[in-house]
């Protein structure tokens, strides 16, 4: 499978402020931009605490949606949610039926909240005992066609791809602006590295908006 992230962070790195609110950090020729990444992707994937601060939508626009159902794709990429414990509020954007859902959940996920979730049409897939374990879930997604998957987030989600090397592509939307604050989530999150760090090749460089794009091979 091959794995894109995708982010829009402030000057300072930052992906939202330390309330985790969504900030609109990009502009509206970024979100062409990335529409255009979702449109390419089987795909498109975020952790639960980003569909708990900011209840994504992660759909492609009509005329986008037209392209696809022409090149004979499902006219919206499905959405994949790495969800441990089950918490995604079954009112959330991303199970509003207009695109296949799944949920990666653990063995720690409640069955109660599973079988909510599952009456919302989620298509629920195990790995991991007490975490979603990444690698086994790409490959159950494999199975059922994900060859392309876009991550859009959050911070805790990016460094554990990283973490298990599964990550090929990355690209940054860096903004004007400086968000700050020690507890407000970066690009990677999660323990960090102490060493190992993966290494990037810059492909391109591209203003952009206000801010400018970069996109990294790993
Ligand atoms: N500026 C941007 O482009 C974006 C900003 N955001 C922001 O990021 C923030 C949310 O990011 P985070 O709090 O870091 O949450 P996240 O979206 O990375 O989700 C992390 C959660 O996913 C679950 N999870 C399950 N398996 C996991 C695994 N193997 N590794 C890591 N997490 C796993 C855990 O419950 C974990 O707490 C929000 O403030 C949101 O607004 C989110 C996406 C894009
Ligand atoms: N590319 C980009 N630029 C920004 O300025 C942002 N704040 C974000 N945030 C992420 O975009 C997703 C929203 O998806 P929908 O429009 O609801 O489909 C979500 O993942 C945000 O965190 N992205």
């Amino acid at each position: 499978m091959d794995v894109v992230v995708n982010a829009a962070t402030s000057a300072d790195g930052k992906l939202s402020n330390r309330r985790r609110e969504q900030i609109a950090i990009s502009g509206p020729d970024d979100f062409d931009r990335v529409d255009d990444l979702r449109a390419e992707s089987d795909a498109v994937m975020v952790g639960v605490g980003t569909v708990l601060a900011d209840d994504p939508h992660l759909t492609v626009d009509e005329s986008t949606s037209a392209v696809r159902t022409e090149r004979g794709e499902p006219p919206q990429p499905a959405r994949v949610v790495a969800d441990s414990r089950a918490r995604t509020p079954p009112d959330a954007r991303i199970l509003d039926g207009v695109a296949r859902t799944y949920l990666l959940v653990s063995e720690a996920a409640p069955t109660e909240r599973v079988e909510r979730l599952e009456a919302q049409d989620a298509r629920v897939i195990t790995v991991g005992d007490d975490r979603v374990d990444l690698e086994d879930g790409f490959e159950t997604l494999a199975t059922e066609g994900i060859d392309r998957l876009l991550v859009e987030g959050g911070g805790e989600l990016i460094f554990s791809l990283f973490e298990a090397d599964l990550v090929d592509e990355l690209s940054v939307f860096v903004g004007p602006t400086i968000i700050g604050g020690r507890e407000a989530p970066t690009l990677a999150d999660g323990d960090g590295f102490v060493e190992g760090f993966p290494e990037l090749s810059l492909e391109s460089v591209e203003r952009l908006d206000r801010g400018v794009v970069l996109r990294w091979r790993v």
